[in-house]
C-alpha cells in the first residue's frame, strides 16, 4: 500500500515537472510578473484530472488523491527552497510552482489552502527583504488566489500575515507593515469579524514614559497639576467639571485669560495625557478626568501661543516652504522624509522642538479628538440616540459602557474643546484640508463603533433578484422617457450643419479641428462669465436654473480638461461654482508668457501640446530614443521635462546624481517602493530601477509635459495602473541598420550588441500587440522621424504645417517623403483614409508592415540568435532603457 502511494506521488511529480517545464517555455521572464495563465496548461491539467480523479468517486479516495498531490508539491517546494535563493533568477521556478498550485487548488485537485501553507513556510524561511518579494507575488495575484474557497484559506492568510507583522518593526518597516495590512483588508470581506476588536480592548502595553524633571523650589507648586490654583479652579473633585472662570466665552477662554504654563511646567502634564489616550476608561474616574481636562486646557493654551507665533511670521513660513520644495525637487526623493516614527520621543530636550512642529501638534490633537468622541458617546444625547436605535437582542455590551454617563457640564466642556481644537487645526498650512480628512475619518469611525455595538451584523447586501432588476429598469425608463428630449443627445456633437450647407463644404466642415480637438481651458472663461451674468440677471427661476446648469456643465468640462495639465490649481478651488483659479496662468507661465492671451504658447511662440499627458517612448536599444528625446528637449526647451529614474546601482564615471539617475541605496529604494512611490520598477543585473511618481508629478507641476524613455515591462506596469500617457514605439528600419547604429555609437562590446539585437526582435514583435502602443514610428531618416514625432505629440499630424519651433522657422518638409511613419507607408491608402480607419485596422496594418520589415531583414541578414542564455537575454532586454 505504501509502495503504491509512493508510485502515485512519483507519477504526479512527473506531471508537475512537465507543468514547470511548460511554465518556463511560456513565461520568458525571471520576475514575479507576469502570472501564468491556466489555458497554457490545460492539456496537462486534464491529464491530472483523468489520472488521479476520474476513478476517485468517493470522498475518501478524492482525499487520498489530494494527499498525493500535496506531498508531491511540497517535495518540489522543499527542493526548490533548498537549492535556490530568492535573489537568483532561478527562483522564478518557485513563483511558477505557486501559480500551478493555485490552478490545482481552484480545481479542487489539492488542498484549497495549500498555496498559502507554502507561502507561510516561504515567509518563515526568508529575511524581511525576501518577504517583500513574496509580497510582490501575493499582491500581484491577490484577486486570483483569494477568489475561490476563501473560507478554507482565510485562517492561514491571517496567521501568516500576523506572523510577518510580528517580525516587522513598526518604525523601520512602516510602509511594509502598511502593505501587509492593505493586503489583509483587500483579501478579507469588509464585514469580516476576524480582526475586529470586539471587546473594545485598548493597547495598554503602549505606555509612554517621560523624563522626571528635578523639581525647582520656586515652581514646585505650579508643577503639580492638582496643586495649581488656576487648573484646580476648573475642575471639581467629583469629576463634574467646574466651568472655566469666564464661562460666557466658550472653551477657548483659557488661553485668552490665562498665561500658558512654562514649558517645564507643561512637560509632565502634557506627556501624562498619553495615559488617558491609551486607556480612556481611566477617565471614568473623576479625579483622572479633572486632571485630563486641566492638562488638555494647558496644552491647548501652549499650542495656541505657538500657532500665533507662526501666523505672525508668515513670510518665514513661506520661505521655508519654498526652500523645502526646492530641496526636495532637486533630490527627487523627498518621499523618504515621509517615513515616520509611530512612538513618541519624550525627552525633555526635544519638547520645545516638538511643540513647535505643526505635524506633532496635529498628531496630539487628533488623539485628543478621538478621546473626546469616545467621551461624547457617553453623553445623555448620545445614549438617548442609541436607545432609540434598533439594536439586536444581543448587543455587544462590552463596547456600550451602559453604566457610564458624561455629565451635562462635561459634555459642554467636551463640545467646546472639540470646537476649539477644530478651529485650531483649520489654521496653518493646508489646515482646512487636514481637518476635513480628520473629521471624515472620525465620523466613519463612529459608524464602525455602532456596528460593533450591533454585534457586527453582516454588511453583505443580498443580490438583486431578476424581478427587482426588471422592475427597477422599467421604472427608470418610465422616469426618463417622459422628459423632453434634447435636440442633441448628451455627449454627441451637433450635426445640424450637415443638412444645412452645401454638400461640397460638408466634408471640409467635418474636418474642422474644433470638432474633435479638446478645447483650450481659457476658451471656457468668457462662456462661464456669460453664464454668471445670466444667473445674476435672470428674470425668473427657470432661466436662472438653466443658467446655473449651463455653468455647472462648463465648469465640469473645464475641470476635466484641466485635470490632465493643471492639477495643482485644484487645491486652490474651494467651491465648485467658483473655479477662477483654473484660468490663472500656471507655474511656468509667469516666466514665459508675455501677454497671457494664448495659454497654449510660450513667449517664443512655441506651442504646448493640447494633449499634455506624459509621452512615453519605447523601442530597441540603439533605435534613437535618446537622440530624438534630446532633439525634442532642445527644440522645445520649456515644453518638456525629461524623467530621471531612480536606481540602486553605483554611479558610473561621469554620471551625475539627479541628471542621469537618482542614485539611492537599496533601503531608500525599498521605502519608496513600499510607499507606492514608483510608477514602475524593475530589476536588472541585481540593481533596481524605478520611475518615481513624485519626479513625474513635479514635472507636471512645473507646467511641463513629462517625457520618459521606458521598456515594455515598465509600460506594462503603467498600463496596469491605468496611467494616462501616450505610448510611442520607435522601430528600426531593419536589423542591420540597428546593428550599425549600435556599433557606431561604440558604447557596447560585441556580445552585448548581439544580445541587444535579439532583444530588439522581441520588442518589435511585442509592439505588434494590438493597442499596446498609441503610435509607432520607424526611425529611418532622423530629421523626418523627428518631424513626424513632433507633429504627433503636438497633435498636428493631421495638419499640413507642423508646430513652429521658432517664429521664424521655415515650413517643414512634407510627410510623404519616406516611409518613416508606419501609417503613411501603408501601401496606396491615402493618408486621410488610413487615419480614419478603425484603430484595429491601423494597428494590424502597422503590424504587417513591421513584420515585413523585420522579415526582409532576417532573410537577408545572418540570423542573430543563440548567443546568450535566456536569463542574460532577458537581462539585456530590460537594460534597453536603463
Ligand atoms: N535615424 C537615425 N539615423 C542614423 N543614426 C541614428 C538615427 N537615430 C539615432 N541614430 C544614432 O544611433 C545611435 C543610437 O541612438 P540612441 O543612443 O539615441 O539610441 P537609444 O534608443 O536611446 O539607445 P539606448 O536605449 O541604448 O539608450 C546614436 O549614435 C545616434 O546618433
Amino acid at each position: 500500500m505504501a509502495g503504491h502511494e509512493v508510485q502515485a506521488v512519483d507519477a504526479f511529480g512527473e506531471l508537475l515537472n512537465e507543468l514547470l517545464v511548460r511554465a518556463e517555455q511560456v513565461k520568458q521572464t525571471n520576475t514575479v510578473e507576469p502570472p501564468l495563465i491556466k489555458p497554457d496548461f490545460q492539456d496537462i491539467l486534464e491529464r491530472v484530472e483523468s489520472t488521479f480523479f476520474s476513478s476517485a468517486k468517493t470522498l475518501e479516495s478524492r482525499k487520498q488523491s489530494h494527499a498525493v498531490i500535496d506531498i508531491a508539491i511540497r517535495d518540489k517546494f522543499n527542493n526548490l527552497l533548498a537549492c535556490t535563493t530568492i535573489d537568483t533568477p532561478y527562483f522564478v521556478q518557485m513563483w511558477n510552482l505557486l501559480d500551478i498550485t493555485s490552478f490545482l487548488s481552484d480545481d479542487e485537485q489539492c488542498d484549497s489552502a495549500l498555496l498559502f501553507w507554502l507561502v507561510e513556510e516561504l515567509l518563515d524561511s526568508q529575511t524581511i527583504s525576501g518577504c517583500r518579494r513574496i509580497f510582490d507575488y501575493l499582491e500581484s495575484r491577490r484577486q486570483r488566489i483569494t477568489a475561490k474557497h476563501f473560507s478554507q484559506k482565510n485562517l492561514v492568510i491571517l496567521r501568516s500575515c500576523n506572523e510577518l507583522l510580528r517580525r516587522l518593526s513598526r518604525a523601520e518597516d512602516t510602509a511594509f507593515c502598511g502593505r501587509v495590512f492593505i493586503f489583509m483588508f483587500q483579501s478579507f470581506p469588509l464585514g469580516d469579524r476576524s480582526s475586529v476588536n470586539l471587546r473594545g480592548e485598548y493597547h495598554t502595553e503602549n505606555v509612554t514614559t517621560f523624563d522626571e524633571l528635578p523639581s525647582k523650589e520656586s515652581d514646585s507648586e505650579r508643577m503639580d497639576v492638582d496643586s495649581d490654583p488656576n487648573l484646580k479652579s476648573k475642575s471639581t473633585p467629583n469629576g463634574t467639571a467646574g466651568k472655566p472662570e469666564d464661562s460666557s466665552v466658550k472653551g477657548v477662554t483659557f488661553s485668552k485669560t490665562e498665561a500658558p504654563l512654562s514649558v517645564d511646567e507643561l512637560y509632565p502634564i502634557f506627556w501624562s495625557l498619553q495615559g488617558s489616550f491609551n486607556q480612556p476608561k481611566k477617565l471614568f474616574d473623576p479625579t483622572n478626568f479633572s486632571g485630563f481636562k486641566a492638562g488638555l486646557e494647558a496644552t491647548m493654551a501652549m499650542f495656541k501661543t505657538v500657532q500665533t507665533e507662526m501666523v505672525g511670521r508668515p513670510v518665514k513660513v513661506t520661505e521655508d516652504g519654498k526652500r523645502g520644495t526646492k530641496r526636495k525637487r532637486s533630490q527627487g526623493d523627498d518621499d523618504l522624509a515621509n517615513a515616520f516614527n509611530p512612538k513618541y520621543l519624550t525627552s525633555r530636550d526635544l519638547f520645545e522642538l516638538e511643540i513647535s512642529d505643526l505635524s506633532f501638534r496635529r498628531n496630539i490633537l487628533v488623539q485628543v479628538l478621538i478621546v473626546l468622541d469616545f467621551l461624547l458617546s457617553l453623553s445623555a444625547k448620545a445614549k438617548e440616540k442609541l436607545s432609540k436605535a434598533k439594536l439586536p437582542d444581543n448587543p455587544n455590551k462590552s463596547v456600550m459602557y451602559a453604566d457610564q454617563f458624561l455629565s451635562e457640564d462635561d459634555t459642554t466642556w467636551a463640545l467646546d474643546m472639540k470646537r476649539s481644537i477644530a478651529e485650531y487645526l483649520k489654521q496653518g498650512v493646508e489646515g482646512a484640508f487636514f481637518y476635513r480628512v480628520v473629521e471624515t475619518v472620525l465620523s466613519r469611525d463612529k459608524n464602525w463603533v455602532r456596528w460593533k455595538i450591533e454585534n457586527c451584523p453582516s454588511i453583505t447586501r443580498p443580490a438583486v433578484s431578476p424581478e427587482e432588476y426588471v422592475a427597477a429598469k422599467a421604472s427608470a425608463r418610465k422616469a426618463t422617457t417622459n422628459k423632453r428630449l434634447r435636440p442633441t443627445p448628451l455627449g454627441s456633437l451637433d450635426l445640424k450643419f450637415l443638412s444645412e450647407s452645401d454638400d461640397r463644404d460638408v466634408l471640409e466642415k467635418l474636418k474642422d479641428p474644433a470638432r474633435y480637438r479638446i478645447p483650450s481651458i481659457k476658451s471656457f472663461k468668457s462662456k462661464i462669465e456669460l453664464d454668471d451674468m445670466d444667473i445674476d440677471m435672470a428674470r425668473d427661476e427657470e432661466s436662472k436654473n438653466a443658467a446655473i446648469e449651463s455653468k455647472a456643465s462648463k465648469s465640469w468640462r473645464v475641470l476635466r480638461i484641466a485635470s490632465t495639465s493643471k492639477l495643482v490649481a485644484f487645491d486652490k478651488i474651494e467651491r465648485s461654482d467658483k473655479i477662477d483659479e483654473i484660468f490663472q496662468d500656471d507655474v511656468v507661465k509667469p516666466e514665459v508668457t508675455t501677454n497671457g492671451e494664448d495659454e497654449s504658447q510660450d513667449a517664443d511662440g512655441r506651442v504646448f501640446p493640447e494633449d499634455r499627458r506624459p509621452v512615453v517612448i519605447s523601442g530597441p536599444s540603439g533605435v534613437g530614443k535618446g537622440t530624438l528625446i534630446k532633439m525634442l528637449m532642445d527644440r522645445h526647451t520649456k515644453v518638456f521635462g525629461r524623467k530621471v529614474s531612480h536606481t540602486t546601482r553605483a554611479p558610473r564615471e561621469g554620471e551625475v546624481h539627479g541628471e542621469h539617475y537618482f542614485f539611492v541605496s537599496k533601503e531608500q529604494f525599498d521605502v519608496l517602493r513600499d510607499g507606492d512611490g514608483f510608477l514602475e520598477y524593475n530589476t536588472y543585473n541585481g540593481s533596481n530601477y524605478g520611475t518615481s511618481r513624485k519626479v513625474v508629478e513635479d514635472i507636471i507641476a512645473q507646467g511641463k509635459v513629462p517625457i520618459m524613455e521606458m521598456d515594455m515591462h515598465g509600460i506594462e506596469q503603467l498600463k496596469d495602473l491605468g496611467y494616462a500617457a501616450r505610448f510611442i514605439f520607435l522601430a528600426p528600419p531593419n536589423l542591420s541598420e540597428l546593428e550599425q547604429r549600435l556599433r557606431q555609437r561604440g558604447s557596447d562590446p560585441d556580445e552585448n550588441i548581439q544580445a541587444r539585437l535579439d532583444t530588439a526582435k522581441k520588442e518589435v514583435e511585442h509592439a505588434k500587440l494590438e493597442g499596446f502602443y498609441d503610435k509607432t514610428f520607424v526611425n529611418d531618416d532622423l530629421e523626418t522621424t523627428y518631424k513626424n514625432l513632433e507633429k504627433y505629440i503636438f497633435g498636428d499630424d493631421d495638419k499640413d504645417e507642423p508646430p513652429r519651433s521658432t517664429p521664424t522657422e521655415e515650413p517643414k518638409e512634407s510627410l510623404e517623403v519616406t516611409n518613416t511613419e508606419v501609417e503613411m507607408a501603408d501601401g496606396d491608402a491615402p493618408a486621410a483614409e488610413v487615419a480614419e480607419a478603425a484603430p484595429n485596422e491601423v494597428v494590424s496594418a502597422r503590424s504587417e508592415l513591421l513584420e515585413a520589415t523585420m522579415k526582409t531583414e532576417e532573410e537577408t541578414a545572418a540570423p542573430a540568435e543563440d548567443h546568450l542564455p535566456a536569463a542574460e537575454t532577458k537581462a539585456v532586454e530590460s537594460d534597453s532603457t536603463k
